[in-house]
This record gives structure tokens, sequence and C-alpha cells, in this order.
């Protein structure tokens, strides 16, 4: 019997939907429910806090950006501008004990108070890197190449144990009113915007859109409430609804880079439209080791095709992303909470 465990199958399944899609859902992962709906359990219990307590492991540079972010300190930048995504959250990293080699290196601020958090949270952390680690195999395989390829020296020796990982646990309250309204993204307020201080949208936006950073995105969100939105070929916007018992996936910039571009990371965003609602997520990024040097793979380079980009160390992508993703201290936002 050929491909008893129907692995060839899904590396195809795999490979259609990064090249024409860059996002696909995925079953059978083995993480049980019980950590999967239990860390998003415990999160909405956190976030439930006094703000004097969630910000006991508040984020800024000196925490190397790990820890708690206040709504609206997370932005997407625009030409000229920046809007305030509506969302709280924590961000945690792989832990690094030595702190001098990058501005997000060092160890994370788990979660305060909440030792039943912290505990499912390691465990979803864990069994993230397992599933990070077999889909991309999967990724591997799909694309012609040794299904360890993304472990060997060429692929950025990236394992469970080396993946520079970043998981954000997020909580999106319902967006303000009279802001809900989809389409009609004008900017307004231009003079701000020429400065390229805050600009004020038609549409304020749980998280602007934007394309994942690095390897493989696993999103484990609320299973009753549409949020995420996918911009199709087409242009528009497609909402990826939760389909409970599985993850969503996504691939991200560094993709694009091993692929030549054969794979395209795709563009999306949150929108909690439930106006009476929040929404939690936990999107778990399965990324490149730190040091990685991400090259177009040679095997790829089909037909005596060109390079079309230049070797990127994943750690440099990624420091440039996060030092430009928030806007802390004294805001609009800080009143608002
Ligand atoms: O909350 C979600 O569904 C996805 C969030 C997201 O796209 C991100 O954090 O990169
Ligand atoms: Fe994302």
């Amino acid at each position: 019997m050929q491909d008893p465990n129907g692995t060839e199958r899904v590396a195809t399944q795999l490979h259609q939907a990064c090249r024409d899609v860059g996002f696909f859902y995925i079953q059978g992962h083995g993480m049980s429910g019980s950590v999967s709906n239990g860390v998003r359990q415990e999160a909405r219990r956190w976030f439930n806090m006094p703000a004097h307590v969630k910000e006991q492991i508040a984020l800024n540079p000196h925490t190397a950006f790990r820890g708690y972010q206040q709504l609206g300190a997370n932005v997407t930048r625009y030409d000229g501008g920046f809007q305030r995504d509506w969302h709280e959250a924590i961000d945690l990293y792989k832990e690094e004990a030595d702190a001098s080699a990058s501005p997000v290196h060092g160890q994370n601020q788990w979660p305060s108070h909440s030792p039943a958090f912290e505990a499912v949270l390691r465990q979803y952390i864990s069994g993230c890197l397992s599933i990070g680690q077999a889909v991309m195999r999967g990724i591997a395989q799909g694309l012609g190449l040794q299904d360890d390829f993304f472990e060997s020296k060429a692929g950025g020796l990236t394992n469970a144990e080396s993946s520079y990982w970043v998981t954000r646990v997020i909580h999106y309250p319902p967006l303000q009113e009279g802001k809900q309204e989809s389409g009609g993204a004008a900017v307004k307020g231009s003079s701000e915007a020429a400065a390229g201080g805050e600009i004020d949208r038609a549409v304020q936006l749980s998280c602007g859109e934007h394309t994942d950073y690095g390897l493989l995105t696993i999103v484990n969100q609320d299973p009753d409430i549409p949020a995420l939105q996918v911009k199709n070929a087409r242009g528009e916007w497609i909402t990826a609804a939760p389909i409970p018992g599985t993850f969503v996936c996504n691939i991200g910039d560094m993709m694009r880079v091993y692929t030549n571009g054969a794979y395209t990371p795709t563009l999306h965003r949150v929108v909690n439209a439930d106006p009476s609602r929040s929404r939690v997520s936990v999107p778990f990024f399965y990324e490149t080791a730190f040091d990685a040097e991400v090259a177009p793979v040679a095997a790829l380079l089909k037909d005596n095709k060109q390079p079309m980009f230049n070797p990127v160390i994943y750690g440099r992508h990624l420091e440039s992303k996060v030092l430009s993703n928030f806007e802390l201290g004294g805001s609009a936002a800080a009143a608002a909470v």
C-alpha cells in the first residue's frame, strides 16, 4: 500500500493551500481541547482582572517587549501615520538567558496572579512547538524537499527546540460605538497623518491588516465569534470562521523568501464586529531560529530563475517589526481603559 499515513496527500494539500491561499485549517493535530480551550478560558479570566494587576507585567523596552500591553498600545502603521489596534495582549517569546544580543532577547513575564493560566499556557506552547515542527515537515515535503529541510543547515536549523517562537494572548473587546461599520476606511485628520502621528480612520480595527513575520502561524480562536479576515486574490475580505477542534494556520514573510515568491503571505486583519462580546485568541508563531539566514532555496530555483530576495537574518527582520509595533506611554487609549 502506498502512502499508508496519507502524508503525501497532506503535503500536496499544504502545497496547494500555501501557493494559492496562504491560509489553511489543521485538524487531528493532537492537542487536547483541555489545553486549547483551557488557555483561552484562563486568558479571559486574567484579562478581567483590574488594570493595576495586569500592569504588574507591563511590556516596555526594558522587558524586551515581553509582557502585557494595554488596549491601544499596539499599532498598525500606514503611509504617514498609525492607527491603534483595539486589543490588549500578553506577548511571550522563546526565552534567552543572554539578553545582550538583541532588544527582544530576555525572559518572559508570565501572567501574574494565575498559576493555572501559566501552567496551561506552558502546555499550549509546548504543544504548538510540536505541531509547528510537524506542519513544517509537511510543507517541506509539499515543496519537494526533504521533509526535515527546515531542520537542516540550509533550512535555518529550525526545530521545536530552536524556533524563536512567539505567542500572543489577545483580548479583543467590542469596537467602540460608531466605529464598527464596514467599508469607508477613508483617512481623516490628514495634518496628523502628515506628521506621522495618529490617524483617524473612519473604521476602527481590532487588529490592522498585516502579514506575519516568520514561517507559520497557528491561531487558536474563540469558537463562536468570527473575526479573523483574510484578503483574497480579488481583494475582498473573507472571514476565516472558527471551526471547533481546528487551528487556522497561515504562512509568514520568511516563506516568501525561502520559496522565491512561490508562496506569498496573505494580508489579514481582525474585526470583532460583535457589539456585546469580547473575543480571545492565542496565535502561536512557529518561527525560524533567531540567527537563521533565510534565502531562496537553491533546489526551488527552477529554470535558472534568479533569486528575487536577498538573504535575511530572521532575528533582524523580527526586531525591525517589534520595535515599531508600539505606541507606549500616555495615550488616548489609556484614558479609554
Ligand atoms: O486573532 C487572530 O485571529 C489573529 C491575530 C493576528 O493576525 C496576529 O496576531 O498576527
Ligand atoms: Fe497575523
